[in-house]
């Protein structure tokens, strides 16, 4: 059987709306996410998809770049692929980390369609049909043009939630913060903690304590039905003061994200819940090795989100359908989108979960015009300043932060 060969990569821009803007200790989604679809061709006639967060001609040009290096590459051949673009020490001068995983969900896509199998069978098959999501919840700023979908009070958040739960099912609840007052955030969390009854939650500050902040913060949400607490201050060692003094499970998504660090974490463990994202560690394949890791030591972990349409959702949901150890519910920025890219629309939730595809390769196709549209969308938009906030022209963060946004401030700002 000739084995297909790549013969050509293709990288588009696009950008999709967010229902409003969502805000983070580090800026803001303003609206929009930015996002690469990529596609890999092959003498097969074969297409595989990835996708990559951010983009633009820069991005763009990058993938270009890789031309050199993919064509007539066996796509079956993913550890040359990851040492030809990943080489450990050439990659101290040439980071192309997210670039690869790019490459590795194409490819996987490829081999699934080539042998007529869904990705999950080429990663040790599915251990789960769906995969059970967190509801993410931000603090968000109105939408510019019908004021509404704003996120600042308890009572707005504790809304938002019931009503998404209503549709979705969710069961289990994030919030990401770290832009208000620690304290104005405290009650806040509280309120919505307890108007979410059994279920449970989670709060994910982005880094944003100091460790002794961290650590009051921590006394007061123990006593709520916590999953874990998330990224609450900067740095394996802030992380392990902190952990040092909570009953909570710490997790994070910042201080471990590739092999050195979990490394460093087993040997003097600084966290409890490892957040496995496709794109920051390179690939599904490497999740899938760093989650087998986490089983040897029993560290949890769980799928993380770094805002993906439905080709990085599929690979998330290949993820967490073939670990084990997937005991808490994964994360995923996608019901704060409009539409997605992929035919059929966005994927659904049923009871708090996406079923897995198990068509051939991620199971999932670009829809042509929706590709088109978003990518004209991004044409006339432009990106956006990830590390800025719409609503505080000037501010920036700080680690630890110190200067909050203020929890008055009801304006309908542009973006
Ligand atoms: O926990 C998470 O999902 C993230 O850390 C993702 C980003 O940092 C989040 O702030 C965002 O939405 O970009």
């Amino acid at each position: 059987m000739k084995r297909p060969k790549i013969t050509d990569i293709r990288a588009t821009t696009v950008t999709v709306p967010l229902e409003a803007p969502l805000r983070h200790s580090n800026g803001a989604h303003w609206g929009r996410f930015v996002r690469t679809i990529v596609e890999v061709e092959t003498d097969v006639g074969i297409v595989g998809l990835g996708e990559m967060g951010g983009g633009g001609e820069s991005a763009e040009a990058a993938f270009r770049a890789l031309k050199p290096y993919l064509v007539g590459h066996d796509p079956f051949e993913l550890e040359n692929l990851r040492f030809m673009i990943c080489n450990p020490t050439a990659s101290l001068y040439n980071n192309r980390t997210q670039m690869h995983a790019a490459i590795e969900f194409a490819c996987l896509d490829i081999m699934g369609k080539f042998l007529g199998v869904p990705v999950y069978d080429l990663l040790g098959g599915k251990m789960r049909e769906m995969v059970p999501f967190a509801s993410y919840m931000f603090f968000r700023l109105p939408n510019k043009d019908t004021g509404e979908g704003e996120t600042r009070t308890a009572d707005q958040l504790i809304e938002q939630t019931l009503a998404l739960k209503k549709k979705c099912g969710f069961t289990s609840h994030k919030l990401k913060s770290g832009v208000f007052p620690p304290d104005y955030e405290l009650e806040v969390y509280r309120a919505w903690a307890k108007a979410l009854g059994s279920d449970s939650v989670r709060y994910d500050p982005n880094a944003a304590f100091t460790v002794e902040e961290a650590i009051r913060f921590a006394k007061g949400i123990e006593d709520l039905n916590n999953d874990y607490y998330e990224d609450p201050t900067w740095g394996l060692n802030g992380m392990r003061r902190v952990r040092e003094n909570t009953t909570m499970p710490l997790a994070t998504n910042t201080v471990v994200i590739n092999f050195e660090q979990l490394a460093a974490n087993v040997l003097n463990p600084a966290v409890d819940v490892i957040l496995l994202d496709t794109t920051f560690w390179g690939g599904i394949r490497p999740c899938v090795k760093a989650a087998g890791v986490c089983e040897t030591f029993q560290l949890g972990i769980a799928v993380h989100s770094s805002g993906e349409l439905g080709i990085q959702l599929a690979t998330m949901l290949h993820l967490g359908a073939v670990v084990p150890n997937l005991v808490f519910h994964a994360d995923a920025h996608y019901h704060q989108l409009v539409d997605d890219i992929i035919v059929g629309g966005p994927m659904r939730y049923e009871n708090g979960a996406i079923k897995v595809p198990s068509a051939p390769g991620l199971g999932v196709e670009i829809d042509r015009d929706k590709l088109g549209k978003y990518a004209d969308l991004y044409k006339s938009l432009g990106g956006y300043p990830y590390d800025r906030d719409p609503a505080r022209p000037g501010w920036f963060a700080t680690v630890p932060n110190t200067r909050w946004a203020d929890p008055n401030d009801n304006r309908v700002v542009d973006y």
